[in-house]
Parts: C-alpha cells; structure tokens; sequence
C-alpha cells in the first residue's frame, strides 16, 4: 500500500542565540515513509533529533529545507480512488490547521489544555475537529476516558491540576478518539504506572487494526518490539537503520542498548531494556507549538 506520509531530505538546525550563536543540527536529511496501518517506531539515543522529528511533520517547527507529504482525501470521502498527496511544508496556516484537526494528530509528551477546559470537554472537541457530532461525538469522548481509566469524577475538572499520568490519558484519548488517518505519537505512555501503560498500549495496539498509520517515539524496547512493524534508528539526525525490530534490534543493539540505566538492563535479554529518557521540556514545547485548538 502507497505510504500516507513520506519524509525525504529533513534538515532542521537551531541557532543558539544564547552560546554565542552556535548552531545544533537536529535533523540532518532525514527521510522516511509510513502506509495505512504500519507502526513505525523511531528511536534513538536523547538528543538524537526524534521529536524534532515529528514536530518537522506536525509543522510546530519550520524545517530549514526538505519535503513532508502526506497523502489525503480529495473530496474528504475517504475514498482511496480519490485522493491527492499535499506538500505540508508548503502549506498556508489554515490549511494547516484544518488538516490538524482532522486528518492526522499529535499526541506529545505534554498535555496543552486552554485554561479551565476539562478532560472530557478536551476530548469532545476533539472528536468534533474529526467530524463526530451531538451524541455520537459525546459518546466517542466518554468511550475514549473510559477505556484509558480515567476516574469519571476528574472528567470536568481543570486539565491544569491533573496528574502526570492522568495528563498524559487525556492527551491519548484526545488524540485517538475517532482516530485520524496518520498518528504522531511521542512517548505515549512514558508517564504511565504498569496497569494504566497497558491499557494504553491495548488502545495504540487496536489502531493497526484501523488502517491508522502510526509514526511513534519510544524508548522502551519492549514496547517497540509489541507495537512497531517497522523501527526507524535516528543518530545525530541521520536515518542509521529502517528495518524490522528484529533486525533493527540485532544491528544496533549497542547503539540503543547503551543508553539503558544500569538496572533495566535485564541479565538474560538486553534488548528487553529501557534506553534512558531525557525528555523535552514543557517550556521547549510551549514555546514552539501550537495546540490544534490554538490554531484550529
Ligand atoms: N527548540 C529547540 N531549540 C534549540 N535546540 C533544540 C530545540 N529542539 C530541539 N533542539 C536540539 O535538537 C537536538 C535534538 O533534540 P530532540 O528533542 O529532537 O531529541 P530527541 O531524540 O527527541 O531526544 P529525547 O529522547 O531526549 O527526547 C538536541 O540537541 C536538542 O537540544
């Protein structure tokens, strides 16, 4: 099946004006493609360039140069005769932004609720960006709560005193209730205790089964190895690896399995293992992204 969306030649830089101008290269021609119902995980040492990954795709960074297309719905019917692919780095603002909203979403490591709005108003506006109305769209955002495990009682509460965890639910059924055609996800459940992870996974594991096309950062081998048809392995910016976990986990066990702590390395399976995460910031994400309801 032809890839949703393909990545060719992704370069991003950063100046930082702070250390007297020096330049970091996040990406450093990176390309890579996703079709209908594949899994690609990406993964990679921190700082490897992984987020600034899916925030090229997403648009909340401006590439400096490469190509980002994905392929959507002439007419909006969903009918694959008719379909056309759109340049994404090309696209004026509001293009952009309605295509957020309905034909791929982004599930970051951090929730960005407008103030006073609740899980379970967060998650209906979501079903209704992707086309769900009245009681179907309320009955979508309570299935979506439900089936994360998020306690009724924190549905209207102020997103803003809510949990790590529960964060970080709301963040996942926001962005899979009434699922889009492309998911981006980055570290989906890397706040999440055991029982609460599994449910998630069970959730991200049902989207295959949708046709959902899924590019998605993790760190947890295990997890890559459940979940990913396909790994992408990102080193200083570069594509080193595009292969199946298998494969991907035999050749450049060393790479990744350096950065496990210590302790998760498990005696008898290394790859089993934990790499390490230094997570971005909410201030580097704040500062650089919109949330589809800012810009829808
Ligand atoms: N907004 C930014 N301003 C300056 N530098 C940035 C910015 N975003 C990313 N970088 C730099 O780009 C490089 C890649 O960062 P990125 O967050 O993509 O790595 P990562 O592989 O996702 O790391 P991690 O696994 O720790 O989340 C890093 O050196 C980082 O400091």
């Amino acid at each position: 099946m032809s890839a949703i969306l393909t990545v060719t030649d992704l370069v991003k830089t950063f100046t930082l004006h702070a250390v007297g101008g020096r330049t970091v290269t996040s990406l450093d021609g990176v390309s890579l493609h996703v079709a209908p119902g594949e899994h690609v995980a990406v993964a990679g040492a921190s700082g490897a360039g992984k987020s600034s990954l899916l925030r090229c795709v997403y648009r909340n960074y401006e590439p400096d140069s490469g190509s980002v297309r994905l392929r959507v719905p002439a007419n909006g019917d969903g009918s694959d005769e008719d379909e056309r692919e759109l340049e994404l780095t090309a696209l004026p603002d509001r293009t952009m932004a309605r295509l957020r909203g309905r034909e791929f979403g982004y599930v970051s490591q951090f929730l960005q609720a407008p103030p006073r709005v609740g899980p379970f108003d967060l998650v209906l506006r979501a079903a209704k960006r992707r086309g769900l109305t009245g009681e179907d769209a309320r009955a979508a955002a309570a299935h979506a709560l439900t089936r994360l495990g998020l306690d009724e009682v924190l549905w209207d509460v102020d997103c803003a005193v809510l949990s790590g965890g529960e964060r970080q639910r709301v963040n996942l059924a926001a962005g899979t209730v009434s699922p889009p055609r492309l998911l981006l996800l980055d570290e989906p459940v890397s706040a999440l205790d055991p029982a609460n992870r599994e449910k998630a996974l069970l959730l991200i594991e049902d989207l295959r089964r949708l046709e959902v096309a899924v590019l998605a950062v993790y760190h947890d081998m295990k997890i890559i190895r459940r979940l990913a048809n396909r790994v992408v392995v990102i080193q200083n910016g570069r594509v080193v690896a595009d292969d199946t976990p298998a494969t991907v986990l035999a050749q450049h066990r060393t790479e990744l399995i350096d950065h496990v702590p210590d302790g998760e390395i498990a005696s008898s399976s290394a790859t089993d293992g934990e790499i390490a995460s230094s997570s971005a910031t909410d201030g580097e994400i704040a500062s650089s992204s919109a949330t589809d309801e800012e810009i829808a």
